[in-house]
């Protein structure tokens, strides 16, 4: 997909499949590009260039109905009741009425606003009218489910309620996919993760693909009593940072974290000695962050990319 407002290139041939039973994470900094592509999907705006394919078939207006969206923007009628609203999107899913009010009925009950039924929307609190919203993209049983941004501004209950959502929608064989700027959420519930930048897919891929193949060969060790420069003198590290409380270090080639240790132990107690796995906080900083440091000429999309399903993004 590309798109372009004005002189604004939002978009920049970014491609993105979203799989069956996955539930996949849509990160980037603010203005990267999320919401545009996600309103490009669900076919509230057209691309100026590319398409959406659902298997090998174009997406037009009737298959797109059956797909549920959570704008950001949240979209719901201000004035209507929440049942009255549901039965009617419902409806305009093409559920028959006794549907939409069976429909309506659970997803009140499963999202915990069954007392709220009866009220105006915009005399909710903002998490509950986000259920709300939830269970207007829920209402017609969608086959496919693309949320921007449903987390945020949720209490910890509501974001457990939505994460078991949609895990449930993932696990009937729903392709799910979310935006978010809360890292740690996108990495507990997602099995793969686009990371954009600029209009451009500069990740693609499980948390475990888009690890850095030397991420492997980090150590994390806190040592109490020991000098701050303590792995200086270590054969079995070829490298280290110190952190708030331990320090990160660059095992040498051919050592590995046994070695570290009986290394270590001779500089004070070892409190703390692991694996250094990075979080998709650190992977991406890692790939965003060069973006800034573009010398004149550069797009900055050029500088790092870790892309995994083989299409040139
Ligand atoms: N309707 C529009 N008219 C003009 N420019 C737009 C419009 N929609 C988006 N843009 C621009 O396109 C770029 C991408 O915006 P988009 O909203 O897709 O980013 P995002 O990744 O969702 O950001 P955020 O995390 O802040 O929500 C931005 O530069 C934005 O200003």
């Amino acid at each position: 997909m590309s798109k372009r407002f004005g002189s604004q290139q939002a978009l920049d041939s970014l491609t993105l499949t979203v799989r069956p039973g996955e539930i996949s994470g849509f990160v980037g900094g603010n203005g990267a590009g999320k919401t545009t592509a996600m309103r490009i999907g669900v076919g509230v705006l057209a691309p100026d260039g590319g398409q959406v394919l659902w298997g090998d078939a174009p997406v037009g207006r009737l298959e797109s109905a059956r797909f549920g969206y959570m704008p950001e923007e949240r979209g719901l009628y201000p004035r209507m009741t929440v049942a009255r609203q549901l039965v009617y999107l419902g409806e305009l899913h093409g559920l028959s009425r006794a549907d939409a009010r069976e429909a309506m009925v659970r997803w009140t009950e499963r999202l915990r606003i069954t007392q709220h039924r009866d009220k105006r929307v915009n005399t909710l609190s903002l998490g509950n009218q986000q259920r709300v919203q939830l269970a207007a993209a829920l209402v017609h049983d969608p086959e496919v489910l693309i949320l921007d941004e449903p987390f945020s501004g949720l209490d910890p209950l509501a974001v457990d309620d939505m994460s078991d959502v949609l895990r449930d929608k993932a696990a009937q064989g729903v392709p799910v996919l979310f935006s978010s700027h809360q890292l740690e959420l996108v990495e507990q519930l997602c099995d793969r993760v686009a990371i954009v930048r600029a209009g451009r897919r500069v990740a693609f891929g499980t948390l475990d693909e888009l690890r850095p193949a030397e991420a492997g060969g980090q150590v994390y060790v806190e040592v109490e009593g020991a000098r701050e420069d303590w792995p200086a003198r270590c054969p079995a590290a070829a490298g280290f940072q110190a952190l708030q409380q331990g320090v990160l270090v660059d095992l040498a080639a051919g050592r590995d974290e046994n070695d570290l240790l009986l290394e270590a132990v001779r500089h004070g107690t070892v409190r703390q000695l692991r694996r250094h796995v990075p979080s998709l906080a650190e992977l991406f900083r890692d790939l965003v962050e060069p973006a800034r440091e573009t010398p004149p000429g550069g797009t900055g999309a050029e500088s790092r990319s870790r892309d995994l399903d083989g299409v040139s993004a």
